[in-house]
């Protein structure tokens, strides 16, 4: 058995929010308190999930087909990559995760809530993921009927702040060509998922200068003993 549990942490916030900035400094701060780190990233994060990345990305596509792609992705995601580290005790930083759906799906795009609640329940069942993943739940209290991430990092910034930070820096997918008014769904929808369940949430104020962001995000592990 492992000595520390696994950790399943994930990212949130609107494209250019500064997430991607801070993931492989945390990756680095575990690493160097000797755990082993699963780095990966939604949609995507398996070949078959990478896949469905580029057609989610890209191609037009009407909202419940959107949806279908992102959880047959997660599920892949989840059942060869996210559940095997977390029974061998690894912490797995993930850039975004359900919560992105709830945002972007159900919040920037207007599509119905309670069918994104129906395939999250599905595409996320512990049920065939494994016993030993099982047990790895088991071992943080009693085992969930579905897998979530045991804290969500979302990254609060003004959408119009995200999109001067991320004029130039990339060539624009198909959400990142979205008008700002969309990105304020997106945000509505992030705060909706929070309200929701606030204990698994972390809300960092975005809006600071780098290394008070860093700080902010340190800070927030340290108090959960996960960093020194
Ligand atoms: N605190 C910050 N202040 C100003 N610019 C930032 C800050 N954090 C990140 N950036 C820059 O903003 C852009 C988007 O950051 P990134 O980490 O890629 O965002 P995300 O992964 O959330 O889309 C990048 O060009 C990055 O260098
Ligand atoms: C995980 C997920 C992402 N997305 C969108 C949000 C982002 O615009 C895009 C890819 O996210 P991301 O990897 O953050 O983009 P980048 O590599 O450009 O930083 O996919 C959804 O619409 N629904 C989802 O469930």
């Amino acid at each position: 058995m492992n000595v520390a549990p696994g950790l399943f942490i994930s990212f949130e916030g609107i494209d250019g929010a500064g997430k991607s900035t801070h993931i492989a400094a945390l990756a680095d701060a575990f690493k160097a308190q000797g755990r082993a780190v699963t780095l990966s990233r939604e949609p995507g994060g398996t070949p078959l999930a990478e896949k469905l990345r580029t057609l989610i990305l890209n191609d037009v596509m009407d909202p419940l087909t959107e949806a279908l792609l992102i959880f047959a992705a997660r599920r892949d995601h989840l059942t060869t990559v996210i559940a095997p580290a977390l029974a061998r005790g690894d912490v797995v930083l993930c850039d975004r995760f359900t919560d992105a759906t709830f945002a972007y799906q159900g919040g920037g795009r207007g599509f119905d809530l309670e069918v994104l609640s129906k395939l999250e329940l599905w595409a996320q069942a512990a049920q065939g993921l494994g016993r030993d993943f099982v047990h790895e739940l088991g071992r943080k209290g009693a085992a969930p009927a579905i897998v979530q991430p045991d804290l969500t990092v979302w990254f609060d910034l003004a959408p119009e702040e995200a999109a001067q930070r991320l004029a130039g820096a990339r060539v624009p997918d198909k959400f990142e060509i979205q008008p700002v008014e969309f990105f304020r769904r997106v945000a509505r929808g992030y705060a909706d998922r929070m309200a929701q369940d606030p204990a698994r949430f972390a809300r960092i104020d975005a809006a600071r200068a780098r290394e008070n962001v860093w700080h902010a995000v340190y800070q927030v592990f340290a108090e959960k003993g996960w960093l020194p």
